[in-house]
């Protein structure tokens, strides 16, 4: 069972976000720049919002990390915000003079909700009677301090059995990628200088038409990503039990990104509409060893990993922020209004990969922890290697 924890917390408009992982053997590589490159590649891609460019991200490790290694204790980071000077008095946690308020100009009540994000639901269920208090953590701001702890995640996979992660945009709107088509880890410097990080140029340049389109018309646009993991060893994960399954593990993880609709494991859904033969990965001897002919399965079969290309897709509706603002209620009135909109990211498919990327280190990393234990990065490669060198049927 889990054997990394993690938590976050922190508003979008508020001072920080803040992350701990527990459970992080001692030993990793990670510093300050390491996160900040991460945190600076989930900034990026074309359709994104004002907001991505004045606002920068400010890294401070509180605890867990000395002279760039993880020491065994609870890793604790700190993304600031650099627009909490303007937003201190609308988010202190204090209480502020109603006229102090009024004068920053942005508290007026957000009583039209949005459809698509979480503002009727979450002021129903929490009690308030405007959105603010429940959009600030319904923002996808809060998967910094996810991208945070990821960086940190996947130093500790590389180190400990040499496992890499890319992701890529497959879809975007009805722009589509070639089918089969899978980066590799070297392709990461050319994905993330693509505007919308595919790696078909052709594609690349009809997903960027369609954000052009979809600005014009006041609309916005969602996707699918693809996060593949390079070197995953057989047998992470188990059959065992429903919450032991790695498929399953990565689905919650990956369904628990903000706007994420769906999720596939390999061919996923593709797989329901073809007969077994042409849907599972045949097993011949090689040279090699033991191989498969395809990888549709997406590298899992039984809720272990096979060893095999570790493959999963998740698809991103579009943002509920929609200029050409949506229907609403005006819930202070009870009449029918357009949905509160100031400003928004027409599409952010291309930073959900990067957060997407994060979540499936996050699940690896908890895995190999758990298979193969290690209060030291050292001790778990040792483990890694000793269980590969010994695997009785290969
Ligand atoms: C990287 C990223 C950026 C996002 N940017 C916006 C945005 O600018 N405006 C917006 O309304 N929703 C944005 N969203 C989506 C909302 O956070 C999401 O619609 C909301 O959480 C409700 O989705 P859910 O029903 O899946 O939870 C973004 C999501 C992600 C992953
Ligand atoms: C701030 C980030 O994303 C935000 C996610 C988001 C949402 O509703 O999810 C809405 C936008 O913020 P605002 O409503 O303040 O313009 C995005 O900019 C970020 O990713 O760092």
């Amino acid at each position: 069972m889990s054997r990394l924890r993690w938590l976050t917390a922190g508003e979008s408009h508020g001072p920080a976000l803040v992350a701990t992982l527990e459970g992080l053997p001692a030993g990793v590589p990670v510093t300050t720049e390491l996160v900040a490159d991460h945190l600076a590649r989930r900034r990026l891609g074309y359709g994104r919002g004002a907001r991505m460019k004045f606002e920068q991200d400010e890294v401070t490790f509180l605890g867990g990390v000395r002279h760039g290694l993880s020491l065994g204790s609870p890793v604790a980071v700190m993304v600031g915000n650099t627009e909490w000077p303007k937003w201190e008095k609308v988010m202190s946690a204090d209480p502020v003079d109603p006229s102090e308020l009024k004068e920053t100009g942005r508290n007026a009540p957000l009583t039209r909700p949005r459809p698509g994000h979480a503002d009727l639901a979450g002021m129903q269920k929490y009690g308030f009677e405007e959105a603010r208090p429940i959009l600030e953590r319904a923002s996808a701001r809060e998967t910094a301090a996810r991208v945070a702890l990821g960086a940190v995640a996947r130093s500790f996979l590389k180190e400990a059995a040499g496992i890499e992660i890319v992701s890529h945009v497959v879809e975007l709107a009805a722009a589509k990628a070639p089918y089969g088509v899978y980066p590799t880890p070297a392709d990461t410097e050319k994905l993330d200088a693509d505007p919308v990080r595919c790696l078909d140029a052709d594609a690349s340049k009809a997903m960027v038409a369609e954000i052009d389109q979809a600005h014009k018309d006041g609309d916005t646009l969602g996707g699918v990503v693809e996060v593949l993991a390079y070197g995953v060893p057989v047998g992470l994960g188990s059959h065992v039990h429903w919450d032991r399954r790695l498929d399953a593990r990565l689905a919650a993880a990956l369904m628990g990104i903000q706007a994420i609709k769906g999720v596939e494991v390999g061919d996923g859904f593709d797989l329901a509409r073809v007969p077994g033969s042409k849907a599972h990965d045949e097993i011949v001897a090689t040279p090699e060893g033991i191989k498969r002919t395809s990888g549709r399965s997406g590298g899992t079969e039984g809720g272990l990993t096979t060893g095999e290309l570790l493959r999963v897709r998740a698809a991103m509706k579009p943002i509920a922020t929609v200029p050409r603002a949506l229907a609403t209620v005006d819930v202070a009135t009870g009449e029918a209004a357009a949905a509160h909109h100031q400003r928004s990211d027409v599409c952010a498919v291309p930073a959900a990969g990067i957060v997407a990327e994060a979540m499936v280190a996050l699940v690896l990393a908890d895995a190999v922890v758990e298979k193969f234990g290690g209060d030291s990065v050292a001790e778990t490669r040792r483990n890694v290697q000793s269980y590969l060198d010994n695997l009785h049927i290969r």
